[in-house]
């Protein structure tokens, strides 16, 4: 039985996250092959499904350890803005800890299925007029000045348990991938992601302390490859954007964690890309017609800027390539019912009976 990040690498993780552990078992999530993808690109791909986390994405993993850390503490209540899914396992992971859960979150640019989690985890939601970025300088200053914890991922233990996805990675694979590819909104997880396999290759990192190198697990570290929504794009611009995507969890114009995601693509030898609203929905179609993954429009940017790659013939024959989905299809259902024209696609009704069901399938 998979406990849970914490147990699972406990001598990965500093000691105050496991003095009080809030778990929902996160962690261990599916490492696929994608030979849909691996034809398309002539690489091996491999996709890393985090919308099979307890709460539908990725953001439990860091969850897990900031609320522990948050516990440990004594915290009676947690904070955090959110564009749904941070917000979703803030509310989760609170109910375990038995603390109040505030989050803040863009009006009206949240998902349907991250908004009723919120609510049903009975987190106090409020919906702020402005976007994601305005939401995280409140939730800053709230923390600073009242007794509420910042679980966002500017917070250092939400970094250390996003980690865990490289460790799982190269444990599943037995060595780190060429490349990594995943999307960036406050580029969070390309840091945690990037922190995590240096740690894994053996290499101390700034948090490690001086001389405590990690046991190394792996050879190598992969290439990081991000991408962001093109309307949403401010690593890829050099500048602070006013962001706009229908990818509405990446839809950030200000990253928290900026000069970490650039260190993650200089350091690694990889990129930091953008691609468009309709890659990124021909990439959601894909997943799902040919690789039978169901993802949140955002979850597919990785794939999409694979794909887009792969077309500049920028991506090497044979290369062994992961990416990370980061949310489960059900957050954000309306998209699968909408064609690539855009028409939605309604079911065909037929009457209760055999004849009409095999004349509707075809059968006849
Ligand atoms: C499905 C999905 N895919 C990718 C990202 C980008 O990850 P980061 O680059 O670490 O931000 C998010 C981020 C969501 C929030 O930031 C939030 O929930 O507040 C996401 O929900």
């Amino acid at each position: 039985q998979w406990r849970g990040v914490i147990t699972e690498y406990a001598d990965r993780l500093p000691a105050h996250v496991a003095e009080k552990i809030v778990t929902l078992a996160e962690g261990g999530t599916p490492l696929v092959a994608a030979p849909a993808l691996s034809q398309r690109t002539g690489a091996d791909v491999h996709v890393k499904v985090e919308g099979m986390n307890p709460t539908g994405s990725f953001k439990d993993r860091g969850m897990t350890t900031a609320m522990s850390a948050a516990a440990a503490r004594g915290a009676q209540a947690v904070v955090c803005a959110s564009t749904g899914n941070t917000s979703a396992s803030a509310a989760a992971y609170a109910t375990r800890a038995g603390m109040v859960c505030a989050v803040l979150v863009p009006d009206g640019k949240i998902a349907m299925g991250k908004l009723s989690q919120a609510i049903a985890h009975g987190a106090k939601l409020l919906q702020v007029d402005g976007n994601f970025d305005d939401c995280l300088v409140v939730a800053r200053k709230l923390a600073e000045a009242y007794p509420v914890e910042l679980v966002n991922s500017v917070n250092p233990d939400r970094i250390e348990g996003q980690k865990t996805a490289a460790f799982e990675v190269v444990d599943a694979l037995g060595d780190a991938p060429d490349i990594h590819a995943l999307p960036v909104g406050n580029a969070g997880n390309i840091t945690a992601y990037w922190k995590g396999y240096r740690e894994y290759a053996g290499i101390a990192t700034s948090e490690q302390g001086p001389g405590a190198a990690p046991v190394a697990v792996a050879t190598r570290t992969p290439a990081m490859w991000g991408f962001q929504a093109a309307g949403a794009a401010p690593i890829v611009q050099g500048h602070p954007v006013d962001p706009e995507t229908i990818a509405t969890a990446i839809r950030i114009g200000n990253p928290a964690s900026w000069t970490q995601a650039e260190q993650a693509r200089d350091d690694s030898g990889g990129v930091i890309e953008a691609v468009s609203d309709d890659e990124i929905l021909a990439a959601h179609r894909i997943l799902s017609a040919e690789v039978g993954v169901f993802v949140e429009p955002a979850s597919a940017a990785g794939v999409a800027g694979l794909l887009s790659r792969a077309e500049r013939g920028l991506v090497p024959a044979g290369a062994r390539v992961v990416v990370t989905v980061t949310g489960h299809g059900l957050k954000d259902p309306q998209w699968a019912l909408r064609g690539p024209d855009g028409a939605d696609v309604t079911p065909t009704r037929v009457g209760a009976d055999v004849v009409s069901v095999a004349d509707a399938l075809g059968l006849e």
